[in-house]
């Protein structure tokens, strides 16, 4: 979709509860961790905090082989359900990543082969839930759905957006030079988004990946390119990256932020020291403070009863008490025409 294009408030598609008419088909939320550093405690902060808003729908980790045994424990102790995956590489060039470890991202798209579920939620393990979403299973197939990016951050210095100060969040500010050609297409952040498992999709973008160069932003790119025409924007309250906060604060309001990602640099809770470039912000010591607490409530503990049964996953009341008011879902307003 090209900027300009008005974007479709009503993410809830037909509205028709699908699954609870025939045959039910399953729903799970995924994240995906890679090595024995402290992302653990990252899934584990994420599984509470789904528990939390009590989710009506399981975890699934899709770690890679480096993950410890000791690690696999912890999460499975914490009702998630792991499924180790293959490391996926990009083909070899020059590339420099935004980050070196980015290129492990790669590994994320296996979770297309996970098709023993028809709809799922993909959420970084930097990425917490506030409030419930189990009402994004019940948009309209067809679509890739996720949140729009911004581009003001350093980690953007390589990309034209940034040299020149255009954003996609504001682009009526700066906006963007008729001599660059036509704007780049809508980009999402790729921490948060709903998709639907299938072999198909699967093996076609393993297949692209194999005639497509690495860039930057790793597997975030690649996603955006292959998905450049299924994608639809949806409210930047299902990912508050933290930017936004000193970068946008005209477009969040954040009491209303139902996801945030701690994708800024020194934001992730569990490294968090407050000394990183916007880390002494109230707002952002407040966020860090809710992670810690949701990660710390042994009350959130997988103990087995509040666990969510798998029949009750698919029971109609279970999914209907999870649909927001029709006036709780709020609208990204249409990017003007740049
Ligand atoms: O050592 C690591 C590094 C990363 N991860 C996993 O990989 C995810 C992505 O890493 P970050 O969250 O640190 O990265 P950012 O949020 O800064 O990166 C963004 O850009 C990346 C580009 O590759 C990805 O698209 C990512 O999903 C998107 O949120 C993590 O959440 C975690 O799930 C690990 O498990 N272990
Ligand atoms: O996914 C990346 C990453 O999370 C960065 O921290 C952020 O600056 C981005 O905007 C982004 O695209
Ligand atoms: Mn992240």
């Amino acid at each position: 979709m090209a900027p300009g294009v008005p974007i479709d408030g009503n993410i809830l598609g037909t509205g028709k509860v699908s699954t609870v008419n025939t045959g039910y088909s399953k729903r799970a939320y995924v994240t995906f961790l890679a090595g024995n550093g402290d992302y653990v405690k990252g899934v584990v902060g994420l599984a509470k905090g789904l528990r939390k808003v009590r989710s009506a729908y399981p975890l699934v980790v899709a770690i890679l082989p480096d993950v410890p045994e000791e690690h696999r424990e912890i999460l499975r102790s914490q009702g998630c359900i792991v499924r180790e995956i293959e490391p996926i590489y990009p083909p070899e060039n020059q590339i420099q990543f935004a980050m070196a470890y980015y290129v492990i991202n790669y590994s994320k798209l296996r979770i297309w082969n996970f098709e023993e579920y028809s709809k799922m939620i993909y959420l970084d393990a930097d990425i917490q839930v506030f409030e419930n979403i189990d009402h994004l299973f019940d948009t309209q197939d067809g679509y890739f759905y996720a949140v729009m990016d911004c581009f003001c951050e350093k980690t953007w210095s390589h990309s034209p957006q940034f040299s020149i100060g255009y954003c996609q969040q504001c682009p009526e500010k700066i906006t963007w030079p008729a001599e660059m050609g036509s704007p780049p297409p809508l980009y999402f952040n790729a921490g948060m988004f709903v998709f639907e498992p299938s072999r198909l999709t699967y093996e076609s973008l393993l297949g692209r990946l194999q005639i497509t160069p690495p860039t930057p932003f790793a597997e975030q790119d690649f996603l955006n390119m292959f998905f450049q025409k299924t994608y639809k924007p949806i409210p930047l309250l299902y990912n508050l990256v933290l930017a936004m906060l000193w970068r946008h604060p005209e477009n969040v309001e954040v009491e209303k932020v139902k996801v945030v990602h701690y994708c800024a640099a020194g934001s992730k809770p569990w490294r968090y020291t407050g000394e990183e470039a916007n880390m002494d912000r109230e707002d952002i010591k407040m966020l860090v403070a809710k992670w810690w607490d949701i990660y710390n409530d042994e009350s959130l503990d997988f103990n087995g009863e509040n666990s969510v049964p798998e029949e009750e996953t698919f029971s109609r009341s279970s999914i209907l008490s999870s649909m927001p008011e029709p006036a709780a879902i709020s609208y990204v307003p249409a990017p003007s025409a740049a």
